[in-house]
This record gives structure tokens, sequence and C-alpha cells, in this order.
């Protein structure tokens, strides 16, 4: 169902700014949004932040019809929804939360046969059951099944992070709707080679016409740093002494760079903020809810203007909607707090905090312990510098804390996420994904070790950046991106050289050394070794 839509452009171009208030696209997304409107099936990774809801947003609102939106998260769906209704646009999401008479109203608007809903956002356990599908079916007969749109796809394989039975399920699109072909758009930030497959097989999508669209994984605008630090505290529920005061002194330092550069005449000595500047935004991601709790506890008495709140599962439903609603507006953290303006805002998260957070204004992600998956890392830390400024991203790192992950990876079911009564998961299913999420942590475990080579690198490698951009070449729509991820000493390898990072990995490992000989912790070294060996051997 390729389509001559030419005359389109000019509303695309109007659409932009009358109904999304952009001034411009960015790279990349006029070309995608193109093919979306030319009925192709559409594959896009792009980096964190890109804009690739853009992508499927904007050509539901200039195309007639529905556009099925199937997201993972309820927050991420009310997030979304939210956005669009502010911009005017007619769209609509059922989940668990929606009252029954909303839901009426929505299904009979979309089977009514000109339908008002340009965009229906839905999760794709709801895709499974028999009632909406025979809902689509309908809609499909009437013609107004314009597209479907896939986010966060890599949730498709069982290869990929964040693995959804019911993503599964989704190959019942292409199989149902072929007379007219419904054409597809796959979107994720993190997915392999390996998880590409799967997606492009498990949707059906159509190899002749499929568009390939792809932006390097790692951020230019992120200076990625590993710090190595020794491990003074055994007990891993409480926050390690040497991790506190480090972050401590590096928060003094951003604070006093930010003084010099307003006020270059006081050297960096001013105390005083000045009044109208608004907080510094960070995000601290944890491994436990625990150490969520007492590190923003310890932060917000450090007597250093810290707002620090901790955000995780065990919070009540409402504070995490309230903190996620203050996080996602547009608008300075400052104007929105009550009290004197802190310096620093920051939350202390779980991954509960993940997938999707748009928040702009975030300056730094700092990952406490080593994140459990390779996708993880780059999700989380795409978080930070939206706003396409410069940001950091920094992971604390030692083996102790590294075995303890290990431990929790290879502990990690996910009973609430993997269990689905549409879709069943099988010990063989349960296995694959055991390995994948070890190799995928493997891969954390390798960046993090690495002194030698650019992180963006690392990341560009790990994510398969050089096969994509074969697919690329290999069609006529080109972007002008640049295929390379350049590092301009944004990373603590390039920045400080080799033998200054090794130097602090080797007194890491020293300490490491010494407190395991004092049997301060019991890793299971032998698994772990296991499969970074493994892992190695297969590259
Ligand atoms: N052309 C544009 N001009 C200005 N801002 C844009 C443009 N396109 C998208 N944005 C903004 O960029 C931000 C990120 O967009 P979006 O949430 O779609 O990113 P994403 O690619 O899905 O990232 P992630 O994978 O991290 O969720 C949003 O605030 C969005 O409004």
């Amino acid at each position: 169902m390729v389509n001559d839509h030419n005359h389109l452009w000019v509303d695309i171009d109007f659409t932009l700014r009358r109904v999304f208030g952009k001034t411009s696209f960015r790279p990349l997304q006029r070309e995608v949004i193109s093919a979306v409107i030319d009925g192709h099936d559409v594959f896009l990774q792009a980096a964190t932040s890109f804009g690739k809801s853009l992508c499927f947003q904007l050509p539901a609102v200039v195309s007639h019809g529905v556009t099925l939106v199937v997201s993972p998260l309820l927050s991420l769906m009310v997030d979304q929804v939210a956005a669009l209704e502010a911009y005017g646009i007619p769209v609509a999401t059922i989940n668990g939360t929606t009252p029954l008479s909303e839901r009426k109203a929505i299904i009979e608007d979309i089977l009514s046969g000109h339908p008002k809903i340009r965009l229906l956002y839905v999760t794709p356990e709801f895709c499974c059951t028999e009632t909406f599908r025979r809902n689509l079916k309908r809609i499909h007969a009437q013609g107004e099944l314009t597209r479907v749109a896939i986010d966060e796809a890599h949730c498709i394989s069982e290869w990929g992070h964040d693995f959804r039975p019911a993503y599964k399920e989704l190959s019942w699109f292409r199989e149902t709707f072929k007379n007219p072909l419904v054409p597809i758009t796959a979107l994720t930030a993190t997915a392999t080679p390996k998880v590409r497959n799967d997606i492009v097989k498990l949707l059906g999508l159509d190899k002749d016409s499929l568009k390939w669209f792809h932006t390097p994984s790692a951020r230019p605008n992120i200076h990625y740093e590993v710090k190595y630090v020794e491990e003074i505290d055994d007990d891993c529920t409480s926050a390690d002494e040497e991790r506190v005061h480090d972050l401590l002194t590096w928060l003094d330092t951003v604070r006093k760079r930010r003084e010099a550069r307003m006020n270059p005449d006081a050297n960096g000595e001013s105390n005083e903020p000045r009044p109208k500047l608004p907080p510094i935004s960070g995000i601290i991601y944890v491994p436990l809810r625990s150490v969520a709790d007492v590190l923003a506890r310890i932060l917000n008495k450090s007597g250093r203007n810290i707002r620090a709140v901790a955000y995780h599962a065990g919070l009540p439903a409402s504070d995490r909607k309230r903190i996620q609603k203050m996080w996602a507006s547009k608008t300075p953290p400052s104007t929105q707090l009550t009290g004197p303006c802190p310096y620093f805002s920051i939350v202390v998260a779980t991954n509960a905090f993940g997938m999707g957070i748009d928040n702009p204004h975030v300056r730094f992600v700092i990952h406490w312990a080593p994140p459990r998956s390779f996708e993880g890392l780059v999700q989380e830390s795409g978080r930070a510098g939206r706003d396409g400024r410069a940001a950091v991203s920094i992971i604390y790192y030692n083996r102790n804390e590294r075995d303890r992950v290990l431990e929790r990876v290879k502990a990690d079911g996910r009973p609430e996420r993997t269990s689905n009564r549409f879709a069943p998961q099988t010990a063989g299913a349960k296995k694959r994904s055991l390995e994948a999420r070890l190799e995928s942590f493997n891969k954390v475990i390798a960046f993090c070790e690495s002194t030698d080579r650019c992180r963006h690198e690392i990341i560009r490698e790990f994510s398969g950046d050089l096969e994509l951009e074969i697919l690329m070449s290999s069609q006529t729509t080109r972007s002008n991106q640049t295929s390379s991820s350049p590092c301009d000493f944004a990373c603590d390898v390039c920045k400080y050289g080799t033998a200054e990072i090794t130097q602090k990995k080797t007194e890491m490992l020293k300490a490491s050394a010494e407190l395991e000989a004092m049997g301060a912790y019991s890793a299971d070294m032998h698994t772990f070794m296991y499969y970074w060996m493994t892992y190695f051997v297969r590259r």
C-alpha cells in the first residue's frame, strides 16, 4: 500500500508548526515521516530523545482514519496522550484505568465509520483481547485503520531487555490485516542486530518495501564516564560512604563551575546562587528501593541545598504520579517547588523511572551501581541532555557491586511482567531470556571495564550500529546524519587518557582484592567468570 503523497508536504510543514509548535524537523524526521505517510513499513531505531514519537504522531494527524499505537507502559501512554491533547489532537487511550463510559465512547467513535480519534494508545496485552480484535477488524473493514505503530519495539524480542510476551502476539496484525495491508511502524532506541531481526520477523514487516532508519545510538552531547570506586561499606542496602563522598565532591565541582561561569569575577568562590538560577536537575539510578530512600535522605541533609526525592515502585501510586508529573513538566523545576529554590533537584530512582521519561532539563544521570542491562544503560543515561545541551552520564563501578548486580540479573525472572495469560512463557523462552539478560549485562561490564576505548564507540559497537548503516545505505532515502559517533573528548577515556583511567581502575581493583581477602563479600565469582568468558568466546 505505497501511496503517492507528495501533495502532503505542505501539510507536513504546516502541521509541524501549527499543531506541534516546532519550528523545524530534526535531521531524518522528515524522511521517516515521508516513508510512513507513503505507506511503507518503517523500522526506526534512533537515539533516546531523537523525537521518535513525532514520526508516527504527525502522519496520524495528516492522514484520515485511526493510527493504533502499541505502548508498553501506562505512564508513557498517559504522558503522550496528555501532550497530544494539549496540542488539540483527538487522541485516546484504553487501558485498565479507563472508566467504562469513556471506553464505550471511544469504541463508538472508532467504529462510527468516520472516527474523530486519530491516535489510539493501547498496551500489547489489550491487543490480545478478543473483543478488541473484533473491533479492530470492523475498523479495518471500514477502511479506517490507517497504520499501526509499535513503540519500544525491542520488547518484542526475548533478546530485548524489556521483553513482554504479549508483544509476540502482535504478529496478529500482519496475519490479519492483509487486504488492504495496514502498514506498521516499529520504533526503538535500543535494539541489537538479533533483536532487530526478531522484530522484523515477528511483525512480518514487508522486506521489499520496508524502510530502515537509524541514528547513532550514543548521544554526542552526553559525556560518558565510569568512576572506579573502592567499596568501604559492605551493606548493599545502604548508600556506600565512598560513593556518597565522591558524589558530593562532584556536585560541589559542578556548582563551582557554574558559579564561575555566571560570575567570573568571584573565581567560583561565591556561596550564594544567583536568585533566578533554576536548579540543576539530575537522576540517580540505584539498584534497590532502600538505597533510593537512604540516598535521598543523605542528599537532603548534606547542607548543599539539594532537593532530592526517592522514586520507586514501593511508593503509593499518588506519590509516583506527582513526582512524574513534576518531572515531565517542560518548565524548569524551580517554578514548581515551594520554599527556597534548591541548587540541585535530584530524583533518586530505581529503574521504575525509565523508558520514555522526557524532561529536557536533566543535566546528569548517575548510576549508583552498574545497570542491569546494556540497553538499560543507554535508555537511562538517555534521560539526560534531551534539550541537546551538554549533559553527563556517570556509572559508579566496582567489582563487588558488579557481582551483586549479576546475582540480581540471574534471579530477575520478572514474573509480574513475563507471566501473561495470553502468552505464557515456555521453559525454552525462560532459558533464552536468562541468556539474553546475561549477555546484555556482560556488555555493561565490558563497557565499564574498558579503559582504552572511547565509550561512544563501545555503545555504537554493542548496538550494532554498523549493520544498520549498511542496511540504510542500500536505500535511496538517505539522511544527512553522519554515521559515526564522534566523541570529541566526550568520554573519560578520550578526555583523561587510558593511563589515568587504568590507574584509577587499578586502585579500585586493589581495594576490592583486599576486601575479598578479608571475606567481606561472597559473590559467585565462578558463575560470573563463566558468563564473562563465554560472552567473549562467542563474539
Ligand atoms: N522537530 C522537533 N523540534 C523540536 N523538538 C522536538 C522535535 N521533535 C521532537 N521534539 C521533542 O523532543 C523530545 C523527545 O521526543 P520523544 O519523546 O519523541 O523522544 P524519543 O525519541 O521517543 O526518545 P526516548 O526513546 O528516549 O523516549 C520531546 O520533548 C519532543 O517534543
